[in-house]
């Protein structure tokens, strides 16, 4: 007997099917689901397409993240699942806006357009899907998702044959979209305005009021053809294997979607065990093997970047500690990517009780690698500096389970785009010894992962 409580609770059915190993491909897969459309491919997770949302789950301000783990507990209470795997198991995926006070709501670009891009995206939102597609070292499998009063098993299980026939049945491979080609582009910062602004913020590093800040510019591009999401991530699963691919569309129309192939990861939560690390501090790529190893020797001893990168493994540490029965910080390394190199510290821990994934992001979000030191003093700084809204940039962008497990990386090496527009972010570590030129080469280093996708 379900009590009155029970009963005005969502009711949440999920049901989910091993699939035959021909599925289409994943590009076939990205264009088959309806949207809002998502898609989440961490380097040592099951991959996931999905499509619809069962529910939807927004929130506003500085409480978000509260908020969000509220509304996921409710939804995931007494749901009625068979998963068959763990993959399948009900998941949100979502993120967060970077600061905690609402988008900047309007901006004025050259051609005296108001919207901002980031106008269909609200400070948090999670999509519990409808349909969702896992790919497991086991295979793939095929779950339908439902939440309402009109959500029983026979109807999911019903969709879940529907769909399975519809996905099957669909042309293995799709052909591929050519790179959609940039007809106009316009930075937000000019680089005599970065001069500026790398100047005043070193200033405020000498006085002794700033430690470090991270500051970004935008570029806005007007594409020549139609963007098309499921190439590009197909083409960013390639070049940036160890990354993290994601999309995440917001249910507007026009269809809008951020995007990106990030480095970072801020945490995984399982059980009681964290798992992040320091990401911080860049230099290119070299011609041969070589060089590319000398750049990193000399990344690896410049005093500069170990300082920026030093204060945030350091920041970690400090904010994981009160959750923590032990933090484990890691050797100082090199993560290569095709475009660049950072310096990278794994951080492991272990919590002294049974935490939400989101009480862990809430704690770290914004690192010192994507906002500064003392946090305080720096998002008043990012806040004086750059001329547009970080929107979802730089911000937490990943999955949560009905036990609170999750992870969450950092919406870096991304884009927020509608079809025929897309705006790139990209953002440097600014520290005492900061060079404004060497730092506005590294913010066209790290446009290339999206720039390279869109430029025909
Ligand atoms: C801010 C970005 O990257 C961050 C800043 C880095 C740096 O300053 O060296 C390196 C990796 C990221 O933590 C970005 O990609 O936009």
């Amino acid at each position: 007997m379900e009590s009155p409580r029970a009963a005005d609770r969502p009711r949440l059915v999920s049901r989910s099917i091993p699939l035959a190993d021909s599925v289409p491909s994943f590009r076939a897969l990205v264009d088959e689901m309806e949207p809002p459309r998502t898609v989440w491919n961490a380097a040592d997770e099951a991959r996931v397409v999905a499509g619809g949302a069962a529910a939807t789950l927004t929130a506003d301000g500085p409480d978000r993240f509260r908020q969000i783990r509220t509304a996921a507990e409710r939804l995931f209470e007494a749901g009625d699942v068979h998963a068959g795997t763990e993959a399948a198991c009900p998941r949100l995926f979502g993120g967060f806006a970077f600061h905690s006070d609402g988008a900047a709501a309007s901006e004025t670009t050259d051609n005296g357009d108001h919207t901002s891009p980031w106008a269909e995206f609200p400070d948090a939102r999670f999509v519990f899907p409808r349909v969702q597609v896992t790919q497991t070292e086991g295979g793939p499998w095929l779950t339908v998702n439902a939440v309402g009063p009109s959500a029983t098993p026979a109807a999911v299980e019903a969709k879940l044959d529907d769909e399975r026939e519809r996905l099957l049945s669909r042309a293995a491979t799709a052909t591929a979209a050519p790179r959609p080609g940039i007809t106009d582009r316009r930075r937000t910062t000019t680089p005599t305005g970065w001069r500026t602004a790398v100047r005043n913020a070193v200033e405020r590093i000498d006085a002794g009021t700033l430690r470090k800040v991270v500051l970004a510019q935008a570029l806005e591009a007007d594409l020549g053809g139609n963007l098309a999401v499921p190439d590009i991530l197909d083409r960013l699963s390639e070049k940036y294997p160890d990354c993290t691919r994601f999309l995440i569309e917001p249910d507007s129309e026009p269809p809008a979607a951020f995007f990106g192939a990030t480095p970072e990861r801020l945490v995984s939560l399982r059980g009681r065990t964290v798992e992040t690390g320091a990401l911080a501090g860049t230099t290119g790529r070299g011609e041969t093997p070589a060089e590319d190893e000398w750049l990193a020797e000399e990344l690896l001893a410049d005093e500069k970047n170990v300082h920026e990168h030093e204060l945030v493994a350091e920041t970690i540490r400090e904010q994981l500690a009160p959750f923590a029965a032990s933090v484990s910080v890691g050797e100082r390394g090199i993560k290569r990517l095709a475009t660049v190199q950072h310096l990278h510290t794994p951080i492991t821990a272990e919590l002294t009780e049974d935490t939400h994934v989101l009480d862990v992001v809430e704690a770290l979000h914004p690192t010192p690698a994507v906002g500064g030191l003392p946090p305080d003093r720096a998002l008043e700084t990012i806040r004086e500096t750059e001329p547009f809204d970080r929107g979802w940039y730089a911000a937490p962008v990943g999955w949560i389970d009905a036990a609170g497990n999750g992870t969450f990386a950092v919406g870096l090496r991304s884009a927020v785009a509608t079809q025929r527009r897309a705006t790139l972010f990209a953002g440097v570590g600014i520290v005492d010894d900061s060079d404004p030129d060497a730092e506005w080469d590294e913010v066209e280093l790290k446009f290339r992962p999206i720039l390279d996708e869109l430029e025909a």
